[in-house]
């Protein structure tokens, strides 16, 4: 098993973000802390979005002597209601060039054992929101001439056993990015969807998951996990002037699992 903590050499200028505002849902962990801080790192004014105060309280002490600033709304990407009012706050306060819709997660499940409500769980969670945060967050991407990414997974287009209902939420997001990718274009505004394959946070740390890890490495033919770091440093490359032609992509930052013998063969549940 080669569990990965790459690190990718910075290939951005350290102050390319300076004077830009950001939001990273998600921002108390795993993926999203390591975008949060990268972003940071680059002079981002960052603020981040998540359920657990206490997560995020951790990912601003990390962020605190960083050249940018990381400041947070506790809330649930569920709650319309909140979530328009926390991107509205940060909007003004900072701008927003770039969105980060990173928040996200599933149970695995074959689909006989997913009821009708942890179907509309999954779909609210990883879908819904995510429109609803774009919507919200659009005047002030207007405004910025911003970007949008979209942290999916890896292999949606061939389907994965287990993951029914969260491939279908983010086979939904790939469909909204492309479709405001067009439609916003004129905006100046692009969105883009990353596929990392196998990270190792604590979204993937319980027994289950931990089982798995040998046959998702194997299956992944370069033959190691996807760090959190390469996917903070992909995010800011698309949110940088490097990435200004890019949009309505899914990016693959998997190893070429998607290729490969089967990461979606893996069963993650059982219909016995
Ligand atoms: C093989 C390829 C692998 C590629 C790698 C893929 C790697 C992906 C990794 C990650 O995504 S890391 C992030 C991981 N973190 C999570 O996934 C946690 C996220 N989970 C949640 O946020 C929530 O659990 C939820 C899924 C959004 C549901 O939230 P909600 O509060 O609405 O749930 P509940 O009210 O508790 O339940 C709703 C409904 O769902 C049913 N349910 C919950 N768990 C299961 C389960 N394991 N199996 C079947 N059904 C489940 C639950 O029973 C409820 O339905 P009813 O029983 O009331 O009908
Ligand atoms: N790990 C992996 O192998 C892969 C992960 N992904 C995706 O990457 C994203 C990040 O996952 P990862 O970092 O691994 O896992 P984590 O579980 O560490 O991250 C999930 C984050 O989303 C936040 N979140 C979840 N639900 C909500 C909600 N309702 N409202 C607000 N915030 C919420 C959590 O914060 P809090 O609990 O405080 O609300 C947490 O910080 C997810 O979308 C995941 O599906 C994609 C491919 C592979």
């Amino acid at each position: 098993m080669s569990v990965s903590d790459f690190t990718p050499q910075p290939v951005l200028r350290d102050d390319i973000f300076n004077g830009q505002g950001a939001v990273v849902s998600g921002a108390g962990s795993g993926i999203g802390r390591a975008i949060a801080l990268r972003l940071c790192a680059l002079g981002m004014a960052v603020t981040g979005f998540g359920r657990r105060e206490d997560a995020l309280k951790e990912t601003a002490d990390l962020a605190a002597d960083m050249p940018g600033s990381f400041d947070f709304e506790a809330l649930n990407v569920r709650d319309t209601e909140a979530l328009d009012a926390a991107m509205a706050r940060s909007g003004d306060r900072h701008g927003i060039n770039l969105l980060v819709n990173n928040a996200g997660g599933q149970f695995f499940a074959p689909a006989t054992k997913i009821s009708r409500k942890g179907w509309d769980s999954v779909l609210d969670l990883n879908l819904s929101a995510v429109f609803s945060a774009t919507k919200s967050a659009y005047p002030y991407l207007k405004a910025a001439q911003g970007a949008v990414v979209n942290i999916s997974l890896s292999g949606i287009d061939r389907g994965s056993m287990g993951l029914a209902h969260s491939v279908a939420a983010r086979a939904g997001v790939l469909g909204l990015t492309r479709t405001l990718a067009l439609e916003w274009a004129g905006d100046g505004i692009r969105l883009n969807c990353l596929g990392p394959g196998t990270v190792v946070t604590a979204g993937l740390s319980d027994e289950a998951a931990r089982q798995m890890l040998d046959s998702l490495v194997a299956a992944t033919p370069m033959g190691r996990t996807t760090s959190v770091e390469e996917v903070a440093e992909l995010t800011a490359f698309l949110a940088s002037p490097a990435g200004a032609l890019m949009t309505g992509q899914l990016i693959q930052i998997d190893g070429a699992a998607h290729l490969g013998p089967g990461l979606h063969m893996i069963d993650g549940g059982s219909n016995e």
